[in-house]
Parts: C-alpha cells; sequence; structure tokens
C-alpha cells in the first residue's frame, strides 16, 4: 500500500515564510496590534500589585502595624485586582477583534490564492489536501488563533514582569524560581519533537482518510458495478485505523508533557520557599516580601500551564499556518490587471506550444494559431485529439510546457465549459458573481440578450423591465437555462476574449438552439474560440482548427476545408451520411456563404444527438501513431 501521506503534495510552508505573512497580516492593524501589546502589559504589572500587598499586609501583621496601615494595604489589593482584571479584560477583547480581522484576512487570502491555482496543479489527488487545508486548517486555526493567542501573550508578559519583580525583591528569590526552568526546557523540548511529528502525521492521515471516503462516494457506482465497494470500504477503514492509531500516540506524548510540568513547579516552589526562609533568617528580607515573592511565583503556575499544555494547539496551528501559507506562496502572485479600454483589440497568439499531462503522457505538440480580435475560431477533431485541453492551456488552466500564448492585452480568457452550474441564490445572484455592481437594467439587458426572457416578469420589451422574477429565491433550473444563465454572465463580465468548450453538450437537444442562439449573441464582436463536436455549429467560424493526436493538421474556412481531402471532409461526410436529415441548407457545401456567419443565428433542427459528433473516420489518438 502506498503511504497516503505521500499523495498529499501541496507544500508546505517553512518557518520564515509563516512569520512573514503572519507579519504581513498584522501590518493591516499596526495601531490594535500596539494597543493590545500595551494593555497586555498593563495587565500584567498591575497583576503584581495584588501579590505585593497582600505581602505588605503580612509585614504590618507581624510587626503591629495600626488599622489604617492594614485598611490602606488591603484597599491596594482590591484596587489592584480590580484594575488588573479591568485592563486585561479590555486587552482581551481588543485582541478578539484583532484575531479574528487577522484570521479572516488569512481566509480570504488562502481562498484567493487557492481560486488563483493553476488547475494543472490541483489536478489528481492534491485537490482532497487543498480541500482539507482550505476547510481543516482554516477551522484548526480560527480555533486555536481564539484560544492559544490571548494565552500565550498573557504568559509571556506575565513571566517577563514577574521575572522582574522577583530580581527587584531580591535576585536570589529570582534564581531560586528559576529551578523550575530545566523541568519545563527538558519536557516542552521532548514533547515538540515527538508531538512535532504526530500532529503533522495526525493531519495528513485525517485528510488521506477523507479522501479515501471522498473516493469511495464519487465513485460508488463505478465500485458498485465493479463489485468493488469492500475493497473501498476496507481503505477507507484502514486509513480510518491509522488516524486514531495516531491520535491516541498523540495523547500519549500530551500526558508525558504534564508529569515534566508538575514536578517542575514542585521543584520551583521548594527552591523559592528555601530561599526565602535563608534571606529571612538574614534578615535580607522581611516575611512579608518572601510571602510575596511565593505569590508572584505561584501565580505564573496557570498562565505557564496554560502556555504548555496549548502548545499542542501552539502546534496544530502552526502546521495548520504553515500548510495555509504553502497555498498562499504556491498561487501565482495576480499581476496588475491591464484592462484593455473598452472596444481595444484583444487577439489570441499561440506559438509553438507544447504540454503533456504528467500522468498520462497526453498532450499538445507545436501548436501555433492566431485569433484575430472579434473573430471566431473553432477547434474541431475526435474525441481525445485535444481540443479541451488546447482550450484550457490557452485559458491558463495549464501552463504550457514549452511556448507561449499571448493576448495581445493582459487578461484573462473567459472560460465556459460543457459543466452545467446553478448557483445558489436567485437568478440575480447567479449572474451578478460576473459583475458584482451590475444594475438591475444590466441584468435585464444580458437576460433578454441570451433569450431568458423567462427570467424577467412584466412586459419583456420594457428596458427596464421588471426583475422580480430575475431575484426570486432559487428554484431549480434546467439545464438550457443553466447556460443561458452562464453565457449572460459572460456577456455581463464582458471579457474581450471568450472560450466555449463543448458548451452545448450537456444541454440535450430541446435546449440546444437557444443556447446557441445566446452564444452567436455571445460571439459578436467578441474574441471567441469554440470547440463542438457537432459539427454544425462550429461551421460559420471564421477560422477552423483540426486537431488530431495533439496536433493542427489542418485549418482553414469551412468551405474551404470542405472542398479539400483531408480529415475535415471526412468528419463532415461521415456526418451527412449518418445524419437522418440533411444539414441546414445554410451550411451545406456549395450554398452561398453567409456574408457574416456570426451575426446571424445559426440553427439546426436535424434531430441527430449522437450521429453529428465527429468520430468513425478520424482514427482515435489514443491508437494512432503522432
Ligand atoms: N486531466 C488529464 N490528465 C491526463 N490526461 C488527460 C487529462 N485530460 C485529458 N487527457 C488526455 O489528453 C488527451 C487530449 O484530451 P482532451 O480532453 O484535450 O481531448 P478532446 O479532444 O477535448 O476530447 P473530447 O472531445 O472527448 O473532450 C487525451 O488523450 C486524454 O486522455
Amino acid at each position: 500500500m502506498t503511504d497516503p501521506i505521500a499523495g498529499t503534495t501541496l507544500p508546505i510552508a517553512s518557518a520564515s515564510e509563516v512569520r512573514r505573512t503572519l507579519a504581513r497580516l498584522l501590518r493591516r492593524h499596526r495601531a490594535r496590534t500596539a494597543l493590545v501589546a500595551v494593555l497586555f502589559l498593563g495587565a500584567s504589572g498591575l497583576g503584581l500589585v495584588l501579590p505585593l500587598c497582600l505581602g505588605r499586609i503580612v509585614d504590618a501583621v507581624s510587626t503591629g502595624a495600626g488599622t489604617p496601615t492594614m485598611a490602606a494595604w488591603v484597599g491596594g489589593v482590591a484596587l489592584g485586582a480590580i484594575s488588573a482584571a479591568l485592563v486585561a479584560l479590555w486587552g482581551a477583547r481588543m485582541l478578539a477583534g484583532l484575531v479574528q480581522d487577522v484570521l479572516a484576512g488569512l481566509r480570504e487570502d488562502v481562498f484567493s490564492a487557492a481560486m488563483r491555482l493553476p488547475v494543472s496543479t490541483i489536478d489528481d489527488g492534491e485537490s482532497a489536501d487543498l480541500l482539507s487545508r482550505v476547510t481543516g486548517d482554516v477551522d484548526a486555526v480560527a480555533e486555536a488563533g481564539g484560544s492559544v493567542v490571548p494565552t500565550l501573550l498573557s504568559a509571556g508578559f506575565a513571566v517577563v514582569v514577574s521575572l522582574g519583580a522577583l530580581t527587584a525583591l531580591n535576585p536570589w528569590l529570582a534564581l531560586a524560581g528559576v529551578a523550575c526552568l530545566p523541568f519545563y526546557v527538558l519536557g516542552t523540548r521532548a514533547f515538540l519533537r515527538r508531538s512535532r511529528v504526530v500532529f503533522r502525521e495526525m493531519r495528513a492521515r485525517e485528510a488521506s482518510r477523507s479522501q479515501a471516503v471522498m473516493e469511495a462516494v464519487s465513485g460508488r457506482d463505478t465500485l458498485t458495478a465493479l463489485n468493488e465497494q469492500s475493497h473501498a470500504l476496507r481503505r477507507v477503514e484502514d486509513r480510518a485505523a491509522a488516524s486514531i492509531r495516531i491520535q491516541i500516540d498523540a495523547v500519549r506524548v500530551r500526558n508525558r508533557l504534564f508529569r515534566w510540568i508538575n514536578g517542575g513547579e514542585a521543584v520551583g516552589l521548594i527552591a523559592l520557599l528555601a530561599t526565602g526562609f535563608v534571606l529571612v533568617s538574614s534578615e535580607a528580607i522581611s516575611v512579608g516580601m518572601a510571602t510575596a515573592a511565593a505569590l508572584v511565583f505561584h501565580r505564573l503556575f496557570d498562565p505557564i500551564g496554560q502556555l504548555i499544555f496549548g502548545l499542542d494547539d501552539i502546534q496544530r496551528a502552526t502546521i495548520g499556518l504553515a500548510r495555509l501559507v504553502g497555498v498562499i506562496e504556491l498561487a501565482p502572485s495576480r499581476p496588475p490587471a491591464d484592462v484593455p479600454a473598452a472596444g481595444a483589440p484583444v487577439g489570441v497568439t499561440v506559438d509553438d506550444v507544447a504540454f503533456r499531462y504528467a500522468t498520462t503522457g497526453r498532450g499538445l505538440s507545436g501548436i501555433s494559431l492566431r485569433v484575430d480580435h472579434g473573430t471566431t475560431v473553432a477547434f474541431v477533431g475526435s474525441s481525445g485529439s485535444g481540443k479541451s485541453t488546447l482550450a484550457r492551456v490557452i485559458a491558463g488552466h495549464h501552463p504550457p510546457d514549452t511556448g507561449t500564448v499571448r493576448l495581445d492585452h493582459d487578461t484573462a480568457p473567459y472560460y465556459i465549459s460543457q459543466e452545467l452550474h446553478q448557483f445558489r441564490g436567485g437568478i440575480a445572484e447567479n449572474l451578478r458573481l460576473a459583475a458584482p455592481g451590475a444594475s438591475d437594467r444590466d441584468l435585464a439587458e444580458v437576460l433578454r440578450a441570451v433569450g431568458a426572457d423567462w427570467a424577467l416578469a412584466g412586459d419583456a420589451a420594457d428596458p427596464a423591465a421588471d426583475l422580480t422574477a430575475a431575484s426570486s429565491p432559487e428554484h431549480s433550473l434546467d439545464e438550457g437555462r443553466i447556460q443561458q444563465l452562464a453565457i449572460a454572465r459572460a456577456l455581463l463580465a464582458d471579457a474581450p476574449v471568450v472560450i466555449l468548450d463543448e458548451a452545448t453538450a450537456d444541454v440535450g437537444l430541446q435546449h440546444r438552439d437557444a443556447v446557441e442562439r445566446a452564444i452567436e449573441v455571445l460571439r459578436r464582436d467578441r474574441t471567441t474560440i469554440l470547440i463542438a463536436h457537432r459539427l454544425q455549429s462550429v461551421s460559420n467560424a471564421d477560422r477552423i482548427f483540426v486537431l488530431q493526436g495533439g496536433e493542427i493538421v489542418q485549418q482553414g474556412t469551412h468551405d474551404g476545408l470542405r472542398a479539400r481531402a483531408g480529415a475535415y471532409r471526412e468528419f463532415w461526410d461521415a456526418h451527412s451520411a449518418s445524419a437522418p436529415h440533411p444539414p441546414d441548407p445554410a451550411l451545406s457545401p456549395g450554398a452561398d456563404p453567409d456574408p457574416d456567419p456570426r451575426h446571424e443565428p445559426h440553427s439546426d433542427h436535424s434531430p441527430e444527438p449522437h450521429s453529428d459528433r465527429v468520430s468513425g473516420p478520424c482514427p482515435d489518438p489514443e491508437t494512432e501513431t503522432p
């Protein structure tokens, strides 16, 4: 069995990268960070008032001081306790807000980085790792951030301020208190050495268990068909068992730490009391001051205990942080968008591009082409010839191995795939994903343009048509309408380059004409790359590229390609022969070419869901020799 941990391949950030990211996040809240530090320091200082006043009361009792003196120190105790509590409360509230804002910033950075990751980075097994990072790790860091950071800050300041106070009382007292240190250091080092490995493995085992569950659930139909359910269940069980074993290890590691801490506290307190006894005997300090020193030392038990016991949370948060920062560091930084001026020409140049999928070795080679601004090109070819791969390389999903893809302006192509997805919310929300600032009027316009009048209530001819329907609560839409909305979103986004990868493949025959009409509208004055198995729907493209085995084997207009022998003519003839009805006369060979076919909605009513898909005559590149 391969080690599941080896499968989680997204990188983990180094400590310095994590520190840099945290510093960057904190810099966004400089003033609040400084105020929080001052408040925590003040709370720690005021926390000393109580033990010191109690020490004074002991001295007052032993020297028989009068009631007014006693009352003054009792007042000091009350004042110190109340003011320390108030400042600590203020600091904690400020800190909670600061931590939440920093975490929100981190979450945003991670999500935006995850969205920018090239698709090729998260193909295959890494998607489960990414999912576990943006859910589990974000939660772990948020949870730890809320509890660990206040503990860390209050313990840190309490230790520094208390050691200063003990030194001020008598340096020997501070030295005696330090006797606990070796126990803390040794215990903590042993803990960190082991827990770093254990917690990292725990998280990875949890991710691998989720991955096994996800694979079993998403592939259940295949597994059932192949009678492989028991194998998949065994894998889930094995990974769950491995996850439980490592969690038990983690509890053992924590228990060992408890023993070291309790030992350290006992040794430190004994050393301090013994030193106090010697100092009082030699009249170096008063009994009250020795008492105050013991109380100051004792008040450290809680924060230090919390700090050390919280180390596993800190570990978890640190590992979670390193995994999150790993995602941020992996994402390419977004270059400042060079937004093309409205109407600025944006063509696409592909120059000698090669790309191979690491897993199959399939892909593209020697691809060069040019798509002029405002024109439509189509990629055709048999299944597996590389059409979608080329589209995704142009869309920036897969960086080419060699060669370049250039857009005349630094803008991202808008990619519409055959996948149908209705987002949560009403139609207006579905549309505003592409343009959050779009007015109701804008929405009505694009809905009307793509023929989605069904989404508009009232008089659809009215430019400010009632958007009641467009804003209505979500309800399931049919495939055609979902794809009309996808095209309306592209219109709203007003991207100068659009790629439509089999956008009508899954909409069903009854919706195809409506979606194709919407595509015609989208293509107007836009640089468009079309991929379709159905030759009719691309035959009015300005240029058609025929792919085979990841290479361009023919290019030209529909009529030009039809006129000469080659793969395209074979596709077309095969289609015509197998189609129960002849192709649309407007597209038939010999018919007058449309003067501007992109501007005329093209509709084909031949009822041939399969026969017009390119197949048969073109050898399957899986078997052909490139
Ligand atoms: N994610 C992937 N990982 C590995 N190999 C892939 C991947 N996607 C596609 N391939 C392979 O790359 C080759 C080109 O596939 P591509 O999807 O680009 O072809 P296509 O012409 O778009 O096919 P179809 O019309 O069936 O969508 C095929 O051999 C395919 O098996």
